[in-house]
């Protein structure tokens, strides 16, 4: 790989050196590299490929940058996308309709209308009544929507339990149990085509065991489905796959899921469909930020920089691990915290590791930024919303402005009867 790499001793992003975009563009910046993201696309696509029927629709939440969307629109991939927002946005980057496919567990009348007169690939149910509401839609409309009902199979994914969906206690899905009955219901609305099974058990997996026992009963319920008469024509598998943020994490390779895939769906005769997120997009990024101050601690130095966790909200979230390491590191080394200018006591990036001995001015990258990065950016602190910036070669593009408090403040109105 030659994207994120050390050359003549200072980071680069493919051939540009990353101070150079910090110069230009100012901190924090996230960049992102179009090589690595079309080597992740391209390794899972190429392994998914033995499956044979085969869809792909990546999960926008992760990065829903247009020119992002747009790079994997060419690499053959549509959306899997939670919101109005997001299928504009699939839209807007050229994804075609049939390729997107309608996720998310509070979907309003007005979404589905609107991927209904868009003419969307799938819809992924995840109650009765929004299959009743969108028979009544597409049928008012003399349309037919398309769907799957996502099921949660009540499997541990072994993952953080803020990211995991496919529990009985997860929010995410109807209990596996009821779906035949439900099928039985929905499978004879006009305005439907309820034609397959949807399945995701939560994100970040770095095993594949808990996949392989979704999909088994996955399995069984298809069977059980077309011994009752019914017509499954899709299985939307989902996404999860871990990606490594911490050193000597290994999570599993593309090849190894789409092996276990093939054992685990070999009778099922169906278009698998996937909606990959972290995998694609996690290591195509990195934060980057300068050392404001390196601040004597109690117990370790405090490294205060630029980046807050308003740009980058997962290690305070989930106490999620991103690598630290300088731009151009002098090769000492520290025991030290890194944290963000927020005024909350979580807004901490790294507690006492041993990292690239920085100082106030330098530059530093947040590893494996490009997924659930930008994207979960806040405004807090009346922050400004952080700069996207896309390499390819030795060339650059801002794909994403900053944009500043001042800009958000003219979006805002005081009422009169406060003037
Ligand atoms: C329904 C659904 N599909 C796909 C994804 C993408 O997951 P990941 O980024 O872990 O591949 C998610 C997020 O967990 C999801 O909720
Ligand atoms: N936002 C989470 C992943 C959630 C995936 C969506 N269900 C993260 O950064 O790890």
């Amino acid at each position: 790989m030659t994207d994120f790499s050390m050359i003549d001793g200072e980071l680069h992003v493919e051939s540009l050196p990353l101070a150079r975009i910090a110069a230009e563009v100012g901190t924090p910046v996230y960049v992102y590299s179009t090589e690595r993201f079309q080597a992740n696309a391209r390794a899972f696509r190429d392994a998914l490929k033995p499956l044979g029927r085969i869809h792909l629709a990546f999960a926008i939440k992760a990065n829903p940058n247009l020119a992002v969307l747009k790079l994997l629109a060419n690499e053959g991939f549509g959306a899997d996308v939670v919101s109005g927002g997001e299928m504009a946005r699939a839209l807007a980057a050229g994804v075609a309709p049939k390729d997107i496919v309608f996720s998310g567990v509070g979907k309003t009348r007005r979404e589905l209308v609107k991927g209904l007169e868009a003419g969307i690939g799938q819809f992924n149910l995840e109650l009765v009544e929004e299959g009743e509401v969108l028979a009544a839609l597409a049928a008012e409309r003399g349309l037919t929507a398309r769907a799957a009902l996502r099921v949660n199979p009540d499997v541990d994914a072994g993952t953080h339990e803020k990211i995991s969906t496919g529990k009985a206690e997860n929010k995410f899905g109807l209990p596996i149990g009821e779906a035949p009955e439900i099928f039985d219901r929905l499978g004879k609305l006009p305005g439907l085509d309820l034609h397959g099974i949807a399945v995701h058990i939560g994100s970040q997996l770095l095993g594949l065991a808990p996949l392989e026992a979704a999909f088994e009963r996955v399995g069984r319920l298809l069977a059980e489905l077309r011994a009752k008469g019914h017509t499954i024509t899709h299985v939307d598998l989902g996404g999860g796959l871990g990606v490594a943020y911490r050193p000597g994490e290994v999570p599993p390779s593309p090849e190894a899921y789409a092996e276990m895939v093939a054992r685990a769906t070999k009778d099922w005769d169906v278009e698998l469909m996937f909606e990959p997120g972290r995998t694609i997009a996690g290591s195509a990024g990195v934060l980057v930020t300068e050392v404001l101050w390196v601040k004597p601690g109690q117990v370790y130095p405090w490294v205060v920089v630029d980046a807050a966790m308003n740009d980058l909200a997962r290690v305070a979230l989930y106490d999620a691990y991103h690598g630290f390491a300088a731009v151009k590191p002098n090769g000492e080394r520290f025991v030290a915290n890194v944290a963000g200018p927020v005024c909350e006591s979580t807004d901490v990036f790294v507690k006492a590791r041993e990292i690239d001995a920085v100082k106030a001015g330098d530059l530093a990258v947040l590893e494996t930024a490009g997924a659930y990065g930008a994207t979960m950016a806040s405004t807090y602190n009346s922050r400004p919303l952080v700069p996207e910036v896309l390499v390819s070669g030795d060339r650059y593009a801002i794909v994403a402005g900053r944009i500043s408090a001042e800009e958000i403040m003219a979006a805002e109105d005081v009422p009169d009867w406060l003037k």
